[in-house]
């Protein structure tokens, strides 16, 4: 269709063309001039995209978004929708990213070089985005990308490859045969395309077709009349012709052409059309497709490429040039659908795909077919699911992207039929050679996990909820494959005396001289047969890490989570050859998928080697400016089931609640090793103080209260970084118990200067604050601390949006410790609390525990205590084989018991300050305690620098 333009008009328009035409050859020669031989038009807007990300892979540190972008060496030449990395020039590319980059190629010459384009090279382009964007024997999965941390995306999507450089008219025609659409199949008659190929074919230097229509110079206004008329193409004709593209935008399509007053015209006359400013576009309902495109066909020097899926269909050669002559197909049949499957649960999946009635045909032939009309989708069976792939093939106007290989491979039994059950039968595993001790200890689901463990031969991710006991299981599963030791058990610092402590506890057959607890870079890490190391060392030993593990713990693995950590690389480096790998996290993933990379990675390492392709997949990879954004998610379902089939087990603390008690309590033997040398020789001597000979009563009471002060202030580094390590393992909110105001001070402080919600309630805190903190921290949502006084807040206070409480000291009143517990564990909780009593060797808690232990036995005999200590109290070994040792103890039992004593300790240590006193080798105590007037006591340089002590080695 075209409007009635008067012939003076029309000559106008032609002489403007000429004149504009003429302008810019001359400008374009002036350029080529300027720039020398060597440069190319067409490539320089490539050239400078390629700077920024230069800049950037030099500069990691820039990539934002915590770790989680991923650096991106190559410089994307688009940035919208195509989700597939981009390649250098230099880098081998697939004969259908061959085919999009000779296209973003085009899309990238000056309109200077446009003009000069030759009609049969626009028909070379006009062959190419179709099956480049949407390549459908490629699925996602097969893209490979970035080896995690390392850079490259490496160009391969199951395609044969050559090299860009010697991209030539051949290999894009070849990568249209390929796809079943080729240059042939578009009507073209076969002299013209050979005359084509001839002309587009690259000049022996490699240079690709883009350089070729205006890149360096060679190209002149005389050589472009000597190529017009080798087409035997009317020169003026060039000058005036205008490429377009129709692009599909759901279930409307845009048109991409520079302006053109006749087809405006036209455009105008179409009833569905609307124009969109801000892509300055037109853009056309189905309807009008037909229509459009046969009045585009009218317009002399229009061409205008028809849409994607479209060509090909409907054969109607005309024998023109023109690519919109290739025949129209008829609007129904333009419905180029694209989606993917998806797997909907360990039985069945779907098919997420817009309408395509050939499709619908299609799905109705599976037996399995389930129709969901919430979703509007269409779902099946797994062992029908190569039936329907395969016959999606044969439907041309259909892309459906299968299930990635991983998926099929991991649900492999269901794909051939082989097993149909809904829950997998994990057999009973044999744990006659683990010890009794432990193996009856182990709850219901606790057995289950292990039974996990065994199936999935001895690699998983134990992911249950906090507190549910990973750490008793993870030692059955290790003793289960106790020939294949030594063990290497990397944990938090702060927890990893505690485990020393578990395998004590579980493991009776294991001698205690077997466990090997890694305090510095310097110790040995074979020397055990478990051998304990916290993850800030393994950066420090690895030398050692080359040493093959067999057997590997890795508790609280999400502190694997990124990549870029000295410590992820490090443990990476054993976990590749351990063949059992046991990972434990409450929480493997905090806030995305990412995260779960490199934790499947050290389980599963094949199943995704490349972690581009899992970004793709499940972290809704976005190409951005500046590189790959991963830090998304999708297909959280698929990635739930397919973890769980093969990878991980969780279960949260609502699914085996009536297997809990409702209280759980814990021993965390903090590390001693945080206390420097000289902290240490203090608390010996005080200990040794208070059973010297010829004392008195008093002075040996001083001596313990000094004793226990110390205790709180050597404690403080354990404490902080034990909180500091809750939190990063996910812990929300908790509740932290101290008694000295310097524990309390060293815990806000720390909380402030991490920027952690937290309140504080001591014995400052007006009844009226107490109240307010109390719901601020009960409404918090998010990490939240409530930093509370042993004595001050361990009554009439609800914080039952919590479930852990955290002792950071010991208090030598078990009721006033139980009172404590009880803020959480009252009406209105709803989970099993768990309770978690820090205790440091080799201070006062050594002679504070077994005294709580004592106590709390007794008032549970008289029944006045659902508490029982029985099986930590055990697990402690507190048996004072040393008689001062016991002396000790006896001196703190009778202390404790007498009236008014109280009163006068917490006198004592609430006036106590750190560094207190001068008086190093005098009694510091007389004046700490006895003056009475604490705030005026000498300084005693206990520590030779409270920064240091305060902040974690
Ligand atoms: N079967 C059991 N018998 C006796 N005590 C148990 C059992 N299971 C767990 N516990 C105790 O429960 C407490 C919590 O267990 P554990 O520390 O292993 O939990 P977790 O799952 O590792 O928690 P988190 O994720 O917080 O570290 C410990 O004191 C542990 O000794």
């Amino acid at each position: 269709m075209s409007l009635p333009l008067t012939e003076e008009q029309r000559k106008k328009i032609a002489e403007n063309r000429q004149k504009a035409l003429a302008r810019r050859a001359e400008k374009l020669a002036g350029q080529h001039q300027n720039t020398g031989s060597g440069s190319s038009v067409a490539a320089k807007p490539f050239q400078s995209k390629q700077g920024p990300f230069q800049n950037f892979s030099r500069d990691p540190s820039k990539s934002g978004s915590h770790g989680v972008i991923f650096k991106q060496q190559n410089p994307p030449s688009s940035s919208d929708g195509d989700q597939r990395p981009q390649n250098s020039p230099s880098f081998q590319l697939s004969t259908s990213e061959q085919a999009k980059r000779a296209w973003e190629k085009q899309e990238e010459v000056p309109t200077a070089c446009l003009s000069q384009r030759l009609p049969s090279q626009m028909t070379v382009a006009g062959i190419s985005p179709p099956l480049a964007y949407s390549p459908p024997e490629v699925p996602s999965q097969q893209l490979s990308g970035y080896v995690l941390g390392q850079g490259h995306p490496q160009a391969s999507h199951g395609t044969k490859s050559t090299s860009f450089v010697n991209t030539t008219h051949e290999s894009l025609a070849g990568a249209k045969n390929s796809q079943e659409t080729t240059a042939s199949s578009s009507g073209q008659p076969p002299g013209d395309a050979a005359l084509e190929a001839q002309i587009a074919r690259p000049s022996a230097s490699g240079q690709n077709i883009a350089d070729v229509h205006c890149g360096t110079g060679r190209m002149t206004p005389r050589t472009e009349g000597r190529l017009h008329q080798k087409l035997g193409t009317p020169q003026h004709k060039a000058a005036g012709s205008q490429q377009g593209t129709c692009i599909r935008k759901g279930d409307r399509f845009q048109v991409k052409i520079g302006y053109n007053e006749e087809l405006v015209a036209a455009f105008k006359s179409l009833p569905s059309r609307r124009y969109d400013p801000a892509t300055k576009m037109w853009n056309f309902s189905m309807t009008d497709y037909n229509a459009l495109m046969e009045a585009a066909q009218r317009l002399p020097g229009v061409t205008l490429q028809s849409l994607e899926g479209a060509e090909g269909q409907m054969g109607s050669p005309s024998g023109s040039h023109s690519v919109v002559q290739t025949g129209l197909p008829a609007a129904p049949s333009l419905a180029f659908v694209k989606g993917q499957c998806t797997l909907i649960s360990r039985a069945r999946f779907e098919a997420d795909i817009g309408y395509s009635e050939d499709l619908i045909a299609l799905f109705k032939q599976m037996e399995s077919r389930k129709y969901d009309v919430k979703t509007r989708k269409w779902n099946f069976l797994l062992e029908e699911y190569n039936k329907l792939m395969e016959k999606v093939c044969r439907l041309p106007q259909v892309q459906l992207d299968p299930l990635p290989k991983t998926v099929t491979l991991a649900f492999a039994a269901q794909l051939e039929k082989t097993s149909l059950g809904p829950v997998t039968n994990v057999p009973e595993a044999d744990l006659s050679g683990v010890d009794s001790k432990l193996v009856s200890s182990l709850l219901p689901f606790q057995r289950a996990g292990v039974n996990f463990a065994i199936a999935k031969r001895g690699r998983l991710l134990l992911a249950d909820d906090m507190g549910l006991g990973k750490t008793i299981q993870a030692i059955c599963i290790a003793a289960y494959y106790r020939k294949e030791w030594p063990l290497l058990v990397v944990v938090p610092s702060s927890v990893r005396f505690t485990w020393e402590q578990a395998f004590r506890q579980w493991l009776p057959s294991l001698s205690p001289e077997r466990v090997n607890v890694i305090v510095t870079g310097k110790d040995c890490l074979t020397a055990g047969l478990v051998n304990i190391v916290s993850f800030d060392l393994l950066s420090k030993i690895e030398k050692q890490l080359k040493t093959s593990f067999k057997v590997v713990i890795i508790d609280e693995s999400h502190f694997l989570k990124n990549i870029k950590t000295a410590r992820c690389r490090a443990a990476l480096t054993f976990l590749k050859v351990a063949k059992r790998v046991i990972l434990l996290s409450g929480t493997p993933a905090m806030s995305r998928p990412a995260e779960l990379y490199t934790q499947i990675l050290a389980v599963k390492p094949t199943f995704f080697p490349q972690f581009h392709a899992f970004g793709l997949r499940y972290c809704a990879a976005k190409r951005l400016p500046w590189g790959w954004d991963y830090s998304g998610s999708s297909n959280l379902g698929e990635l739930k089931l397919l973890l769980e089939e093969a990878v991980m087990l969780r279960r949260l603390k609502c699914d085996v609640l009536s297997q809990l008690p409702a209280k759980q309590r814990k021993l965390v033997v903090v590390a001693p090793g945080q206390m420097n040398s000289r902290t240490r020789a203090a608390l010996n001597a005080m200990a040794k103080e208070m059973t010297t000979e010829n004392k008195t009563k008093r002075q040996q009471k001083e001596a313990l209260l000094l004793f226990f002060n110390r205790t709180a202030e050597a404690k403080i580094p354990c404490v902080i970084e034990y909180i500091l390590d809750l939190l990063e393992s996910g812990r929300e909110k908790f509740l932290v118990f101290a008694h000295h105001k310097v524990v309390l001070d060293a815990v806000t402080e720390e909380l402030e200067k991490k920027r952690v919600q937290h309140i504080r309630i001591d014995g400052s805190t007006s009844s009226a604050d107490r109240e307010d903190r109390c719901q601020r921290f009960q409404l918090s949502e998010g990490h939240a601390v409530a930093v509370l006084s042993i004595t001050a807040a361990n009554m009439g206070l609800t914080f039952s949006s919590a479930d852990l409480v955290v002792f950071a000291e010991l208090f030598w009143n078990p009721g006033v410790l139980m009172q404590a517990e009880d803020r959480v564990h009252r009406i209105g909780q709803s989970n099993s609390v768990g309770i978690h009593y820090l205790v440091a060797r080799g201070t006062a808690d050594d002679y504070l525990w077994p005294l709580i232990q004592e106590k709390i036995k007794v008032l549970g005999e008289a029944g006045l205590s659902e508490t029982n200590f029985s099986e930590i109290t055990e697990a402690t070994d507190y048996f004072y084989k040393d008689p001062k040792q016991q002396e000790i103890y006896d001196l703190f039992q009778k202390s404790f018991e007498e009236d008014g004593s109280d009163m006068e300790l917490l006198a004592a240590t609430e006036s106590f300050h750190p560094g207190s006193s001068s008086q190093d080798t005098g009694d510091p105590l007389a004046e700490s305690t006895s003056t009475g007037s604490p705030q005026k006591k000498k300084r005693f340089e206990f520590f030779d620098n409270w920064d240091s002590f305060t902040s974690p080695l």
